[in-house]
């Protein structure tokens, strides 16, 4: 915190990496300074934010978002706490009737908080509206010790970030004020009436903002992976390429370039869909000041198509940079260890990412119908019975490629959705019969959702302002994202009949081409991304190269090393050396 005040960063601003680089194993303030701020600002009415704000912001509060409960995390319709309005003491009781309607896996819960956001079932004049969120003091603000009719605790290590203080949370009709029912949007008046949002999903709203957000730092984390592994293998040799001569770098193996490159790619890829979403969320949120949601649907989507994509990719990058590294990228010194625990998460929380992208399905088959009857769509899936004709671009350009995607996406769409009519006359039952279609309903969010990123690449490589040896990298670097992404996905462009085989021959050849042509830029492009060395934190990544000494000198502060002879060996070694056991 003194850091970022010397440098004069505000704390909602400090970056993912900059947190990352002092609090590699979790931070336990993040979700005070992500959600529980954001929460405040969009949850909360104007006089509520006068009266909470000012104190979060001195850390005299420090908040939590507490929605996850021991017995449901993705079905939020299902939460059991419940607050109940007592219209004699103007209060909300809070209570946690069941051991699974106990609050868990809140960040900085355990011990760092003193207040969360909790969402809790609603219940007035004898009616349950469902989950709202409340304002709710945990602990006292002098002391620290929790509240009487609160239970509180950490829930024990995880497989990371476990600096995060992970907690649990129970009431035991723990009473407060009207007044803390986070009011913007919906309310409860002093006799118990209720009255409603403009959408019933605005309550939704801190998790839309923090899946934009959790694509942004996604997008960072692998920027550091690729920054590690490029270097390394860059000053790495092994083996002989060609027998007798020296070793080489292993970066010039095509095996290395085909691990690391595609994933360079991704960062701009997900960056650029990143800041796309971004501007789209600040449309929205200042349409909803004025009171019009209507693009607040496809924000949701493709807020959670997005954050699916970006956290599969980048915890998939990640781990393939790790093995990139070979044995060196396993040790905790290398960073990326605790890059990968720290970006797993990302695939579960804020929404598990097979459940967002069925929202995505769920979008795609109203829209496609909706779009064969004629009614209005959004412009972001017009395309799916819309979808332009394939001859109009040169074949195989980026364009047509975008437009191989396009078309391939659609179709999948109308298979899937033929089949779901199948099913639903074999069943009579549209839940039943969507989840016999749920593994290809999951395909079609997943293609829709490259698509999107695929589009953005390019259209952000081509409008991009840049010299034109940087336009020029960058175009290579986009071709390769798009053909790697179509060759890993051929059977669908062979099953739209957008792609022939011979095509999609050509395109690999053309694929292993711009991993040569690459090459030399592999180094100088994550150079580029800028990271000190302080904040990468890694033996192998480091600027200047000097891995092998680094590793060394990393091992020396093990505590193993303080003494020659370890104090183990006295009290279990010895003595079992000597037990003839
Ligand atoms: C030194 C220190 C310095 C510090 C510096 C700090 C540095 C800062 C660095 C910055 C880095 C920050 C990184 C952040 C990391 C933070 C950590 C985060 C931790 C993780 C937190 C969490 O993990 S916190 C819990 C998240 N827990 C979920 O994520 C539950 C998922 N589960 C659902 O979200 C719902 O359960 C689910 C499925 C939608 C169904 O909801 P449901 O059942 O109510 O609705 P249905 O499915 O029935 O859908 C009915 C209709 O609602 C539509 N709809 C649904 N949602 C909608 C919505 N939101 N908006 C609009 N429309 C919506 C839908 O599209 C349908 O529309 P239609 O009817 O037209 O088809
Ligand atoms: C590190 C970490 C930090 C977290 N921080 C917070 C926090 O600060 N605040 C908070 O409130 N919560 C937090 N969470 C909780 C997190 O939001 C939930 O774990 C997440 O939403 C997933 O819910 P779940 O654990 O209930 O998984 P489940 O929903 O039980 O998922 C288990 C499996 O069931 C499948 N599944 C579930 N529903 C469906 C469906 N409808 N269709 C098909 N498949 C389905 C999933 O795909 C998955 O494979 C955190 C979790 C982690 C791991």
């Amino acid at each position: 915190m003194r850091k970022l005040a010397e440098h004069n960063i505000p704390l909602r601003e400090a970056s993912i990496t900059q947190v990352h680089s002092v609090l590699r194993d979790g931070n336990p303030l993040i979700v005070h300074t992500s959600m529980f701020a954001n929460a405040l600002a969009s949850l909360a009415n104007p006089k509520q934010q006068q009266q909470w704000v000012p104190l979060a912001e001195k850390n005299r509060i420090i908040g939590t978002y507490a929605q996850t409960e021991i017995g449901h995390g993705t079905f939020v319709r299902g939460l059991e706490t419940t607050a109940i309005f007592d219209p004699e003491t103007k209060e909300f009781v809070l209570h946690s009737p069941t051991i699974t309607s106990t609050k868990w896996w809140p960040g900085g819960l355990g011990k760092t908080a003193n207040a969360a956001i909790v969402m809790a079932q609603l219940y007035t004049q004898g009616k349950c509206y469902g989950p709202h969120p409340f304002f709710v003091q945990l602990r006292d603000f002098d002391t620290h010790h929790s509240l009487p009719g609160v239970i509180l605790g950490e829930i024990g290590p995880r497989l990371g970030i476990n600096s995060q203080d992970n907690g649990y949370l129970r009431f035991d009709h723990y009473r407060i004020p009207r007044t803390n029912m986070l009011m913007r949007h919906s309310q409860v008046l002093e006799d118990g009436s209720y009255v409603k949002p403009i959408h019933n999903k605005l309550s939704y709203g801190t998790m839309v903002w923090t899946r934009v957000a959790i694509v942004h730092s996604c997008s960072k984390k692998l920027a550091c992976a690729v920054t590690i592994a490029t270097r390394y293998s860059a000053v790495r040799h092994q083996s002989e390429l060609v027998p007798g001569k020296p070793e080489p770098q292993i970066l010039e193996y095509q095996t290395q370039q085909y691990k690391l490159l595609p994933h360079i790619a991704s960062v701009f890829a997900i960056l650029f869909s990143a800041s796309s979403v971004l501007r789209m969320q600040r449309n929205v949120a200042a349409s909803i000041s004025k009171g019009n949601v209507e693009l607040l649907p496809e924000l949701h989507i493709l807020s959670c198509a997005m954050k699916a994509l970006s956290s599969q990719d980048s915890t998939q990058g990640i781990e393939t940079c790790r093995l990139a590294c070979g044995g060196h990228g396993y040790i905790a010194s290398s960073g990326l260890p605790s890059l990968y625990t720290s970006t797993t998460c990302t695939i579960t929380y804020e929404g598990e990412n097979t459940v967002l992208l069925l929202q995505v399905a769920r979008y795609l088959i109203k829209s496609y119908r909706a779009g064969l009857e004629g009614l209005p769509v959004l412009p972001s899936v017009m395309y799916l019975t819309a979808p332009s004709a394939m001859h109009q671009s040169p074949p195989l350009s980026n364009q047509a490629l975008i437009e191989a995607f396009r078309i391939s996406s659609a179709n999948l769409v109308k298979e899937t959705e033929s089949r779901l009519c199948r099913q639903f006359n074999l069943e009579q039952n549209f839940h039943y019969a969507w989840n016999r279609c749920s593994v290809a309903l999951v395909h079609c969010a997943e293609l829709h959702s490259r698509y999107y990123m695929c589009e953005k690449f390019l259209s952000t490589v081509e409008s991009i302002r840049a010299s034109d040896r940087v336009r020029s990298v960058l175009q290579d670097l986009c071709r390769l994202y798009l053909i790697h992404h179509i060759t890993l996905n051929q059977g669908h462009f062979l099953r739209s009949g957008t792609l022939s085989g011979v095509d999609l021959s050509t395109l690999e050849e053309e694929m292993y081409e711009l991993l040569a042509k690459l090459r030399p830029q592999a180094v100088p492009l994550v150079d580029a991304f800028d990271f000190r060395d302080e904040l990468l934190g890694s033996t192998l990544g480091a600027w200047d190269g000097r891995v092998y000494e680094r590793l060394y000198e990393e091992a020396q502060k093990s505590p193993l090393n303080k003494t020659d002879v370890s104090k183990a060996y006295h009290k279990y070694l010895q003595p079992l050396m000597k037990s003839n056991l």
